[in-house]
């Protein structure tokens, strides 16, 4: 039996009589990738709050690492890791800085932040650049080293929010090197993203159309059975029947 890490049953969030995120279900095993697609407006930020422990469900059912959305949204916190495009490292902190500081707030003891960044930084290849502040870094290597920190503590579950947003495709490649190892290693991957070469690369994939799950699958048998060449023309099939978009 497979070790399902997330599962969801019906899960719903209304804001007033809007169903932002209407009844999906879904389970992901450990260490798997896990795409979630969907247009802008979807319902794809909603639901991955409410799985971050961020934001309490309408109604319907969650766990996420074996917790219960409504009643131990800390003990989630605590077991998972969050990147998003628009909040992840402190520009004005140096690359150790940054390190330190989140693995700070994960809780990884001092020794372990200390002897563990240093690898850490060498991996990443930023030795030289380890005592400079992070607004310097190219978008890329930001985004590698906010992942790297979203992981630092070794967390079941990663989730990612358009983790590569405004990259070229090499370093989107380059990035999903990293989601493969940290796969690997056991940590699943939940990611959102709006690029379709990202969608190939996940092992199964979910696209919502206004606040539902409209097809959930591997890409491979998605395009099969939308009869289709690639990950973007499925989508745009679906996403063609939208109704609603992002204010
Ligand atoms: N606090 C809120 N109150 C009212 N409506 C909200 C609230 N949060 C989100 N919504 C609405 O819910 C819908 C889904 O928003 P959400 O941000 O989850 O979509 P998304 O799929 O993540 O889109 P994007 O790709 O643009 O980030 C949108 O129509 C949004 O306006």
């Amino acid at each position: 039996m497979t070790d399902k890490v997330i599962s969801c049953r019906e899960l719903t969030k209304r804001f007033g009589d809007f169903y932002a995120v209407d009844k999906i279900t879904f389970d992901v095993s450990k260490g798997e990738i896990f795409g979630f697609l969907g247009a802008n407006g979807a319902g794809k930020t909603t639901a991955m709050r409410i799985l971050c422990g961020l934001s309490f469900p309408t109604s319907g059912q969650a766990t996420v690492a074996g917790y219960d959305v409504y009643t131990q949204q800390e003990s989630i916190k605590k077991n998972i890791g969050y990147m998003s495009q628009k909040f992840s490292l402190y520009e004005n902190l140096t690359v150790e800085e940054n390190i330190t500081f989140f693995g700070g707030v994960y809780g990884v003891p001092a020794a372990t932040i200390k002897e563990r960044s240093r690898q850490l930084i060498s991996n990443l290849g930023l030795t030289n650049e380890a005592k400079k502040l992070v607004a310097g870094l190219p978008l890329g290597w930001k985004q590698k080293l906010a992942f790297s920190v979203a992981i630092f503590h070794e967390p079941k579950i990663v989730f990612l929010d358009e983790p590569t947003g405004g990259v070229d495709p090499v370093t989107r490649r380059q990035f999903w090197d990293m989601i493969y190892e940290a796969a690997a290693n056991g940590i699943t991957v939940f990611v959102t993203t709006h690029y379709m070469d990202e969608a190939e690369y996940c092992n199964r994939v979910t696209i919502m159309v206004d606040g539902k799950v409209e097809a959930l699958d591997t890409p491979g048998n998605l395009k099969q059975q939308f009869n289709a060449s690639s990950m973007d023309e499925v989508f745009y099939q679906l996403a063609r029947r939208a109704t609603r978009s992002a204010d």
